[in-house]
C-alpha cells in the first residue's frame, strides 16, 4: 500500500471489517473457555503481565491485526520513529522522546547528530543543580534552604509531572529520599489555583521551576509573572535569580523574562510537549523533590520498554498488542472510548496524562491531543473515526461512580492496571473482619475487585442464572448483565520508579501505534490552536473594557451578552493590579 493511501482502503482493513459479523457471534464468556486462546493472549515482560483475553478477539482477529499493522508499515514507522525521520511531518519535526531515556552509550541521532549526549549533558546538570538545592549548598537569597518547589506548567508541562510525582509520593523508597521537601504544580491560570500553589509556603524557602516548551504559553506566563511578584514582593527584585530556574527550548525567552540562561534546563524540539515528561520539564522537579537517584531508575523502567517496543515481535509486543487491540475496538467494533482502571490510588492521575496523550474527558487528555485527529497525515479527511475518549479514575473509586454505566450502559473497553506488591503494604497487615471471619488486607480487597471486575464485564449475568436465583420477574430486565463486554488487565509486579516509568512508556508507544496504524499525525496539535486565538481576542476586550471603559463589540450575540453581563457585574471590583498580587 502506497504510504499516501488510506488504510481503509487495504485488504486488511476490508477483511477485519468482514469479520467483525463472525466475532460478534460469539459472546466473550464462550471464547473465554477456550483455555489455549486464553493462553495464547498472555504476555510477559520484564515483570510485567499483560492478558488481553477478554477482548472481543480470537486468534485470527489477532493474525488479521497484524496484517493490518503489515499494511500500514508499521514496523518500519517505528523504525523511521527511533532514526530520527521528521514523522511529525506537519511541524517538520522528528519524534525522539525515547533518547530522553537512552543509556549514555547509546546513539540516536537527529538530524546526523547524536542527541544522546545532549540528553545526558542537561540530566547531568540536573543532577548536580537537585543536589546543590536538596543538600542546602544552593540557598535562597536570605541564605534559607530551599525546600519547597512550584513547577508552573500546563498541559504536556504538567501532566506528566503530576502523575509521576503522585505515583512517587507514597513509595517508601521515594518518601525516604523526599523528607521535609513538598513539590507542588500550578497551571491552571485560575487565581484559585495560584492560591493553592502558594498558601503555606515561604518565598524564603521556596524554588519556582517555570517550565513551558515554548515559554509563551499564555497561563504558564501569567503564573510565571505573578510568582516572580510574588518572590519579588517579599523579598526584592534580586531574589528572582536564586528562586526562579526555568525548563524551555527556547532559552532566548528564558532570559528575556529575567531568568539566567545558566539556571535554565533545555529541551528540543525533537521532544513532542506531552511526551516531555521524560526531558527536564518531569526530571528536573522529580529530581529536586527525590533525589536523581528515583529519577534514573524511572527512566530505566521507561528505557527498558523502549528496548522492547523497537525489537519484540509483534506478538509478544506489550505496546504493539495494546495499540492494535485499540484500533480494533474503536474502528472495527465501534466503541469509541476507553476506561483507563488503576487499582492504585497512587496512579490517580495517570488517566488525565492518558487523556492528554490520547485525547481524554474529566480524567482526559495526552491520548486525545495525539490521536483526536480528522485527517490523515497527508492532510486527506479521513472516512473513520480515530482517537478514543479515554478517561479513569482508580478503583474501587470508580466502580462507586461509573462502573454502572460500563456494566448495564454503553460498551467501554477497559485497561485494568494492577500491581502485585503495594507501595504500602507494610502498613497494613491481614486483618480479621469480624464479620465475615475472613482475614483479608486492604491490598488483598482492592486487589479481588481488580480481578472480578474484568470477569463481571465479560460474563454478565443472564436472565435464566437470575430465574435461577429466584429474582421477582419485574427485575429481570434491571439485574440482567449482557456481558460480553471487552476488557485487558495488566499486573505490575510493584509500584517504583522503575515500573512507573515503565507504564508511561507502554502506554506513550501505543498511541503511537495506533496513530502509525491509522495513518495520523499523533505528535501535532493543531486542534488546540483556534481556542487560543480566539481567547486572546476576549482577552483584548477585555482589557479595554475593563480599563479605558470601552463598549464590547466584534462578538456574536451570545458572547456579547455573555460579556456584558461579566463586566457589569464586575465593574464593582477595582481593576488595579497591585491589589490582585497574592500576598506571601
Ligand atoms: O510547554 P508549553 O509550550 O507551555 O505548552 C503547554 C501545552 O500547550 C498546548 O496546550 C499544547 O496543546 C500542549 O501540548 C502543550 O503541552
Amino acid at each position: 500500500m502506497a504510504c499516501s493511501a488510506l488504510i481503509c482502503d487495504s485488504e486488511p482493513w476490508k477483511d477485519l471489517k468482514g469479520h467483525v459479523e463472525d466475532i460478534k457471534k460469539t459472546h466473550l464468556r464462550d471464547l473465554m473457555r477456550d483455555s489455549e486462546r486464553c493462553k495464547s493472549m498472555m504476555v510477559e515482560f520484564d515483570g510485567l503481565l499483560l492478558d488481553y483475553s477478554r477482548q472481543c478477539a480470537r486468534q485470527d482477529t489477532i493474525q488479521k491485526l497484524f496484517g493490518l499493522a503489515e499494511a500500514a508499515h508499521l514496523k518500519e514507522k517505528i523504525k523511521k520513529m527511533y532514526d530520527g525521520e521528521h514523522i511529525n511531518s506537519t511541524e517538520d519535526r522528528s519524534v525522539l522522546h525515547v533518547a530522553l531515556r537512552a543509556s549514555r552509550d547509546t546513539v540516536i541521532c537527529n538530524d546526523g547528530k547524536n542527541i544522546v549526549s545532549d540528553v545526558w549533558k542537561v540530566l547531568d546538570k540536573i543532577s548536580e543543580f537537585s543536589e546543590r538545592v536538596r543538600s542546602g549548598s544552593w540557598v535562597g537569597v536570605t541564605g534559607k534552604a530551599l525546600k519547597d518547589v512550584i513547577a508552573v506548567g500546563i498541559g504536556g508541562s504538567f501532566l506528566g509531572p503530576l502523575f509521576v510525582h503522585t505515583a512517587l509520593q507514597t513509595d517508601p523508597e521515594a518518601i525516604a529520599c523526599a523528607e521535609g521537601r513538598q513539590l507542588r504544580f500550578l497551571a491552571n491560570v485560575d487565581p484559585i489555583d495560584v492560591a493553592r500553589s502558594i498558601t503555606g509556603l515561604n518565598p524564603e524557602t521556596t524554588l519556582v521551576v517555570v517550565v513551558s516548551k515554548t515559554f509563551t504559553t499564555a497561563e504558564t506566563m501569567l503564573n510565571a509573572r505573578t510568582l516572580r511578584e510574588w518572590i519579588s514582593a517579599a523579598l526584592g527584585s534580586e531574589a528572582v535569580a536564586k528562586h526562579m530556574v526555568a525548563v524551555s527550548t527556547n532559552l532566548t525567552l528564558v532570559e528575556k523574562f529575567g531568568i539566567d540562561p545558566n539556571n535554565a534546563f533545555a529541551f528540543w524540539d525533537w521532544v513532542g510537549g506531552r511526551y516531555s515528561v521524560c526531558s527536564a520539564v518531569g526530571m528536573l522537579p522529580l529530581s529536586l523533590q527525590y533525589g536523581f537517584s528515583v529519577v534514573e531508575k524511572f527512566l530505566k523502567g521507561a528505557s527498558s520498554i523502549d528496548q522492547h517496543f523497537y525489537s519484540a515481535p509483534f506478538d509478544k509486543n506489550i505496546p504493539v498488542l495494546l495499540g492494535l487491540l485499540s484500533v480494533w475496538n474503536v474502528s472495527f467494533l465501534g466503541y469509541p472510548a476507553r476506561a483507563i482502571l488503576p487499582y492504585s490510588q497512587a496512579l490517580e492521575k495517570f488517566a488525565p496524562h492518558i487523556q492528554q496523550a490520547c485525547m481524554l474527558t474529566t480524567t482526559l487528555s495526552f491520548n486525545m491531543e495525539s490521536n483526536g485527529k480528522g485527517v490523515s497525515i497527508d492532510g486527506v479527511p479521513l472516512p473513520f473515526e480515530a482517537g478514543e475518549i479515554d478517561f479513569g479514575e482508580p478503583g474501587t473509586n470508580g466502580q462507586h461512580s461509573f462502573y454502572q454505566l460500563i456494566h448495564q450502559g454503553r460498551v467501554i473497553p477497559c485497561d485494568f492496571i494492577g500491581v502485585v506488591k503495594s507501595q504500602q503494604s507494610a502498613l497494613f497487615m491481614f486483618l480479621l473482619d469480624c464479620f465475615t471471619g475472613e482475614v483479608v488486607s486492604n491490598h488483598d480487597e482492592l486487589m479481588s475487585n481488580f480481578f472480578a471486575q474484568p470477569d463481571a464485564l465479560a460474563y454478565g449475568k443472564s436472565p435464566e442464572q437470575l430465574l435461577t436465583e429466584k429474582v421477582p420477574q419485574h427485575l429481570i430486565s434491571h439485574k440482567t448483565f449482557s456481558g460480553n463486554r471487552p476488557s485487558l488487565n495488566l499486573l505490575l509486579p510493584c509500584l517504583n520508579a522503575y515500573n512507573i516509568g515503565q507504564l508511561l512508556a507502554i502506554y506513550e508507544h501505543r498511541i503511537a501505534v495506533e496513530g502509525f496504524i491509522w495513518g495520523i499525525n499523533s505528535f501535532d496539535q493543531w486542534g488546540v490552536e483556534l481556542g487560543k486565538s480566539l481567547a486572546s481576542q476576549v482577552r483584548k476586550q477585555l482589557n479595554k473594557s475593563r480599563t479605558k471603559g470601552e463598549p464590547v463589540e466584534g462578538f456574536n450575540y451570545s458572547t456579547t451578552t455573555m460579556l456584558k453581563k461579566y463586566l457589569e457585574a464586575k465593574s464593582s471590583i477595582p481593576c488595579d493590579p497591585t491589589t490582585l498580587l497574592p500576598k506571601a
